[in-house]
């Protein structure tokens, strides 16, 4: 122990140094470059990596070690000993460049995670360290280790693991753990299949199906930065997004990157993602339905294109058979109908961006005009081009058989006459909406108050006439929930890049949420993306996990059932009268032990349990949460009060599967509260 409190000590010393060596740098950077705009990145990125350094939130420095060979021989290379944690530390002064602690990123720790007693790769000793619980400031305080004799393995205490050893006991406790505040990262604990799927390649995709609690959120995270760690070129700069279902969620895993040093990940919602305006409407589910549907990307390709007149219309009248005139000094150049139709079905059928096909006619049209002038009187010039393209004839030929146009004026135009035969009458209907008429000036679409269905649409259209800027790489949670049009928006944004795709249809709630994983990856623009499904479960006691799985047979979706490695735990189930004087009870009683207490209910009844609980509420501050049932997905708190599951089942089309969603909520406890009747599926299960 006291050998690894002195390696700690300095651990802890090299870090300060490194710190403050960054900060040197900076100022000794600024003055050594001639040139200010290299002063300029090379101060930009030694203030990010100083500014990393101070982000350091003072936990362990270390959580693991690995002693490897036989450990007499110093002479041998393999008996060698390295600490890992969450950050490399190198020493100072003649120790510089040597590593005091290991990225648990670089290949050497893939041993650390993978390493058993039926594959020890070399290694002699595992030691996982046990540190008390931290907060920001203290110091980190070893309480433990616990060394595992990979090349002599006995058997080890507590429950087996799925990699042929005992479960160690500081990762049980790390489990059992109550939770407390945002997610925290996992670095000390991954699971060699979580490794796996850590350190796939950068350019493969890869999806997740994993029960509630299986770890999805938490590889998608780690994944990102194990990925920002081996390819910092391609993904630095901006070119990693992870989407999560909705801003409490965000909030919710907003650290987990930060504490892992990357900071420069951008993590949002698909709606704020694609937002081009607020949503100032709300679509009937008839109409958003139609909306999401995968019918509407060739219905807005050809509402947009139809835009584009087929046979040039005679922009500037001229001789019969004569569709453009470009005047030229004393000279005047004639296009005829033929040729011009020929150049803008050409340029179709290449099927550049919208945008682009428009300036791709221009060029081929003045292409015309100049071989025409040529052949007559030589040589045109650069100059000449460009005027010619700018020309009016030019551009009033052009703003005629490919008018230019905006996502907001197309979509609005279609809005008010959707007249696809793709669509049938009922649901051109649902979608119909008065709007400025065809040929307003682009102001008047500014006032059209938009769904958010509508904004899924606009992006379609703005990437069809635009390529939009892609990422690298994009984690993207809950993806099960997406509707057809949502994963188009996603593919469109990783075209050159790869996809982490994680979900559970079992806890698919939107009206279009997914059944089956090929067709979802398919239209995310990666079919055949192989499928890892994971169901080892590591927030929910085993009792939760038994009730929640009573409700998977009535969920449509051909999922395995989560087990749980966790041991402790409590479930009740109660049926009582008078639901906000029992949420009370339960929720006095839930406060008087450690951690996040949540009461959920359907969302009518959220108001009345809140007032309830008024005084309550007040006195537990944010270790209380009372929240509708929809509001819940990716998260969790160590007590669950769910308040009447049959209500929150009949609230929605797919209520059993927010039900499922609901009841997978909680780490340790969970209390289900219930006046009338639970839903049949969760009769059998339900008393344990
Ligand atoms: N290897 C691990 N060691 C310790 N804790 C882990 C490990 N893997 C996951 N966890 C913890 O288990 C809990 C559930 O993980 P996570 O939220 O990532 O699951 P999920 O599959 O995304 O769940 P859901 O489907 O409900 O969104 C989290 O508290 C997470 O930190």
């Amino acid at each position: 122990m006291a050998r690894e409190r002195a390696h700690h000590d300095r651990c802890r010393a090299a870090l300060t140094a490194m710190a403050a060596g960054a900060v040197e740098q900076i100022a000794v950077g600024e003055h050594a470059f001639a040139s200010g705009a290299d002063a300029e990145v090379l101060g930009y990125e030694l203030r990010s990596r100083a500014r990393e350094l101070a982000d350091d939130p003072g936990g362990p420095l270390f959580f693991g070690r690995l002693d490897f060979g036989d450990g007499e021989d110093a002479g041998d290379h393999r008996a060698r000993r390295y600490y890992l944690g969450r950050r490399r530390i190198t020493g100072p002064g003649p120790e510089a460049g040597i590593p005091l602690v290991v990225d648990w990123r670089a290949p050497l720790a893939r041993t650390f995670y993978q390493a058993g007693p039926r594959d020890p790769r070399g290694v002699r000793i595992r030691r996982r360290h046990g540190w008390a619980p931290f907060s920001t400031g203290d110091p980190a305080e070893l309480t433990g280790f616990e060394d595992e004799h990979l090349d002599a393995p006995g058997p080890g205490p507590g429950p087996a693991d799925a990699s042929g050893g005992a479960l160690s006991a500081i990762v049980a406790a790390e489990l059992e753990r109550p939770r407390i505040g945002p997610m925290r990262d996992i670095t000390a604990t991954i699971r060699p299949e979580q490794d796996d799927l850590v350190r796939s390649a950068a350019a493969d995709s890869l999806c997740v199906q994993g029960a509630p609690g299986t770890g999805k959120t938490a590889v998608g995270l780690h994944r990102a930065a194990y990925l920002l760690y081996t390819h910092p070129g391609k993904l630095r700069s901006g070119g990693l997004l992870v989407i999560g279902p909705d801003r409490a969620f965000l909030s919710y895993i907003e650290r987990v990157l930060p504490s892992l040093g990357e900071t420069g990940v951008r993590q949002s919602t698909l709606v704020d993602e694609i937002a081009r305006h607020a949503v100032g409407a709300e679509d009937t589910p008839r109409a958003a339905a139609v909306k999401h549907d995968a019918r509407m990307a060739d219905v807005l390709r050809r509402a947009l294109y139809s835009r584009v007149a087929a046979v040039p219309a005679g922009a500037a009248a001229g001789a019969a058979g004569t569709a453009l005139t470009v005047p030229d000094g004393s000279y005047r150049w004639r296009l005829d109908a033929e040729v011009l139709a020929g150049i803008v079905a050409g340029v179709r059928e290449e099927e550049p961006p919208y945008a682009t096909g428009r300036e791709r006619v221009r060029s081929r049209v003045v292409r015309e005009v100049q071989l025409a002038a040529e052949r007559r009187s030589g040589p045109r010039g650069a100059g000449w081009v460009r005027r010619t393209e700018r020309s009016r004839p030019v551009g009033a030929f052009l703003d005629a058989v490919w008018p230019q146009v905006s996502p907001e004026e197309a979509l609005a135009a279609f809005l008010a006459d959707p007249a696809d035969p793709a669509l049938d009458p009922g649901e051109r209907d649902a979608i119909r909406r008065p709007g400025p008429p065809r040929g307003s000036s682009p102001r008047a679409y500014r006032s059209v108050r938009w769904t958010a269905a509508d904004l899924v649409l606009l992006d379609e259209l703005s990437g069809l006439i635009e390529r939009p800027p892609g990422y690298g790489h994009i984690v993207v949670d809950e993806a099960q929930d997406l509707s057809p049009m949502e994963c188009r928006a996603i593919a469109r944004r990783a075209a050159f890049g790869s996809l982490t795709v994680l979900g559970d249809l079992a806890q698919g709630t939107t009206p279009w949420a997914a059944r089956d994983w090929p067709r979802q990856l398919a239209l995310l623009g990666r079919a055949g993306t192989p499928v890892t499904v994971l169901t080892t479960g590591f927030r929910m006691p085993r009792a939760v996990v038994r009730l929640a799985n009573g409700l998977l047979p009535s969920l449509g979706v051909d999922v395995p059932p989560a087990r749980s490695l966790r041991y402790g735990g409590e479930l009740t189930v109660r049926r009582v009268t008078g639901l906000a004087a029992a949420t009370v009870a339960a929720v006095r009683s839930a406060l008087t032990r450690e951690g996040t207490v949540a009461v959920i209910a359907a969302g009518p009844d959220t108001d009345r349990l809140r007032t309830a609980l008024g005084p309550l509420a007040a006195e537990a501050g944010e270790r209380l949460s009372v929240l509708p049932a929809t509001a819940v997905k990716g998260l969790e708190y160590d007590h669950v009060v769910v308040v009447e599951p049959a209500a929150i089942a009949a609230a929605e089309e797919r209520g059993l599967h927010r039900l499922y969603v609901v009841l997978t909520r909680a780490v340790s406890r969970l209390d289900v509260l219930h006046e009338r009747p639970l839903p049949p599926q969760l009769t059998d299960t339900g008393r344990d």
